[in-house]
């Protein structure tokens, strides 16, 4: 039997790096929105249980998208870091019957290019596991480590490098105590994984594909555009 999951999309950033006329989430990417490509994978896998959408507060778009009616679709209120609008909707699974020990995977608003089979690889691997992780990709190019004066000062070790990526899938109780904890004692939480990580566990990497990529910058939605046209 398949694993069953809840779904966490912080979807709360107004994509600054992006400098575009609304938050990257709501831009146009081959006739749907950004955010609508990113739902449609976890929509259409059958171990979905709920899904938890962080907006922010003042969200003139999500109310035209098509999936805003879909009734295993939630909303919560963003927060002023991402790891904020995380532990909102995890509050909010909890509201609405999931349990602690069920397993969640949180995963970006601005990645619409995750594969169902990389999904599908991320519940396999870690259906099992005591603990959970995240899909990521081990770093390529060589590595440098710049000084002050913007010189390389070091080539570092690849090997033990990865790029963390989302989906990250962990039991909806470890991950809101780790958050709760790593943001009350104002530790650094870019992804769940280190928040796990500051609770003192150790996250499986799950090797995934590098085109799961993070819209970020202009380059990265042409990027992922001019690949689907294709
Ligand atoms: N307070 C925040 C900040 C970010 N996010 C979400 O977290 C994901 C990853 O964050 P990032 O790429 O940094 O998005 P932005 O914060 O929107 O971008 P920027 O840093 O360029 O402003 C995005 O789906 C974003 O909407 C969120 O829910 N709440
Ligand atoms: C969670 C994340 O996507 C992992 O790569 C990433 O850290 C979030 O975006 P940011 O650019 O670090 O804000």
């Amino acid at each position: 039997m398949s694993v069953t999951f809840w779904v966490v999309v912080p979807a709360a950033g107004v994509g600054s790096r992006m400098q575009a006329d609304r938050p990257k989430q709501y831009l146009a990417l081959a006739g749907r929105t950004v955010m609508e490509q990113t739902l449609q994978v976890f929509l259409d896998h059958p171990g979905l249980k709920g899904l938890t959408v962080s907006l922010a507060a003042e969200d003139p778009y999500w109310p035209g998208l098509s999936c805003s009616h879909d009734p295993r679709i939630w909303r919560a209120d963003g927060g002023r870091e991402r790891a904020d609008s995380v532990l909102n909707a995890l509050a909010l699974l909890r509201a609405k019957g999931a349990e602690a020990l069920d397993w969640v995977l949180v995963h970006d608003a601005a990645r619409p290019n995750l594969a169902a089979s990389d999904l599908q690889h991320l519940l396999a691997s870690l259906a099992d596991d005591p603990l959970g992780g995240l899909l990521a990709v081990p770093a390529r190019d060589t590595l440098k480590r710049a000084g002050e004066d913007g010189r390389v000062e070091a080539t570092v070790d690849r090997s033990v490098i990865w790029h963390a990526l989302t989906p990250q899938m962990f039991r909806l109780g470890t991950l809101h105590d780790a958050l709760a904890g790593a943001l009350e004692a104002g530790a650094t939480v870019t992804d769940e994984a280190s928040a796990i990580e500051w609770a003192g566990g150790h996250p499986r990497l799950v090797e995934g594909r590098a085109d799961n990529l993070k819209i970020t910058r202009p380059e990265d939605l042409h990027w992922l555009a001019q690949r689907w046209q294709s």
